[in-house]
């Protein structure tokens, strides 16, 4: 990419995802774009943000006035992807760095001068450089005492972190922590999809959930959230096999839902970290899932599936911690779980996997005759294998497939 698309495409960041944006003054100066133009659109963002607004195209071209429209456009028509930021950035950056250089050595030829002139012509046009990278703070850095007063000043503020309204799993795991990645791990047709809905729809009632299912429509996950909230076995909605009291009984529940859920349904298949991003920055979720893991693709096309699952992994808790939210991935466990207690080596991407999550749980389903109707119920170990932030142990659930509930009833956990 050259440095003048490169210029563009973070001013086109800028006005297309101001949010995302906030902290680019921290990390490019306006005489860092080589055209003046392209300066008086930063600068004006800049002005904006220090005035206390949001500096978008409308606001932006408030300030500039209508002649800056067409270059403004040419900006956002670059296409810009928020998520390769920093990458843009660097660009203008070195593109900035080489042109000072280049005006030293083309005055030097102009000049005239002894190659020790010339070495501090180069050495003052670096330490002018330095100088400006400097005083700004490189993102992400903080000293000791930023980071202690702002966590002193944390300790003041109300618990952040997400309740499941599972009460022995919020103790134990703390809930769904912010800027974590929460993998919930069971082998196929196991009841990962069933634990998470639940989980996603207790956590709606508080937060804003974005759900992505890569293998089931909306209207299936909608059956199995019906059901649950019904008590109508999935099979008699999967069939129509309904009375007009159910159906009454239905249209009630789902008013309800539609009242006190802040959970967005999303069907999208080959998804990667780039429009789980775009996701992010439209829905602001404080909870996403993604069901399930092995079908997302990497950003970059990788050599095998494996490596695929342990870049994408990488790049959703890199997101988690970006965006301040919890990410819950559903992986599938290895063939080799059966008949044993799984552990943290039979997660399907591996020790990549493992290594990104915060919380790992793997669920274990006991052996049951037949299909399960009525009150009957499977019992579910949910084994927490992994918890960065508290104990290991195990949780027991009932486990209702034909409600796709889940009833939290026993626990024993080692601290
Ligand atoms: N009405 C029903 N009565 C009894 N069992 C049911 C009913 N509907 C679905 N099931 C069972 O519930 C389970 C659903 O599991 P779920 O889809 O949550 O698992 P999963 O681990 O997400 O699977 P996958 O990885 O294949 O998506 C399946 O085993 C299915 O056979």
């Amino acid at each position: 990419m050259d440095t003048l698309l490169a210029e563009e495409s973070v001013l086109g960041c800028m006005l297309l995802f101001p949010e995302e944006t906030e902290n680019i003054h921290e990390r490019l100066k306006a005489e860092m774009f080589s055209e003046a133009p392209l300066r008086r659109i930063y600068e004006a963002c800049g002005q904006l943000r220090a005035e206390g607004k949001t500096p978008d195209f409308v606001t932006a071209q408030s300030v500039l006035g209508s002649s800056y429209q067409k270059l403004m456009l040419e900006c956002c028509e670059t296409a810009p992807s928020v998520s390769r930021l920093a990458d843009y950035a660097g660009i203008v950056l070195e593109g900035w760095r080489v042109r000072e250089l280049t005006a030293v050595a083309v005055s030097a030829q102009i000049e005239g001068g002894t190659s020790a002139e010339l070495i501090a012509r180069y050495r003052a046009a670096l330490d002018r450089q330095e100088a400006i990278t400097a005083a700004l703070k490189e993102a992400g850095i903080k000293d000791f005492v930023e980071a202690a007063t702002e966590y002193l000043q944390s300790l003041y503020e109300p618990d952040k972190s997400i309740k499941t309204g599972w009460r022995d799993f919020d103790r134990v795991v703390g809930g769904l922590q912010r800027k974590s990645v929460v993998v919930i791990a069971a082998r196929p047709g196991k009841g990962k999809t069933d634990f998470a809905l639940q989980m996603a729809t207790q956590v709606a009632l508080d937060h804003q959930v974005n759900y992505n299912s890569m293998e089931m429509p909306t209207d299936q996950l909608l059956q199995r959230v019906v059901s649950r909230g019904t008590k109508i076995n999935s099979i008699r909605l999967r069939d129509r096999d309904l009375t007009e009291e159910d159906r009454a009984k239905i249209a009630k529940v789902l008013d309800l839902q539609a009242k006190c859920l802040k959970i967005n349904f999303d069907e999208t298949t080959h998804i990667d970290a780039e429009v789980v991003e775009g996701k992010i920055a439209r829905y602001h979720p404080d909870v996403l899932f993604i069901d399930h893991l092995g079908l997302m693709s990497a950003r970059e096309q990788k050599k095998n599936q494996w490596e695929e699952i342990a870049a994408t992994t990488h790049e959703l808790k890199a997101l988690a911690m970006k965006h301040d939210l919890c990410i819950v991935e559903l992986v599938q466990l290895s063939r080799a779980t059966d008949g044993r207690r799984p552990t943290q080596g039979d997660l399907y991407g591996g020790a990549a996997v493992e290594q990104d999550a915060d919380v790992v749980i793997a669920l274990e389903v006991e052996k049951f005759e037949g299909f399960l109707s009525g009150d009957r119920s499977a019992e579910v170990t949910a084994s927490i294998l992994k918890n960065r932030h508290g104990g290991v142990g195990e949780l027991k659930f009932a486990w209702q497939p034909q409600y796709h509930s889940y009833v939290s009833y026993e626990t024993r956990y080692e601290s």
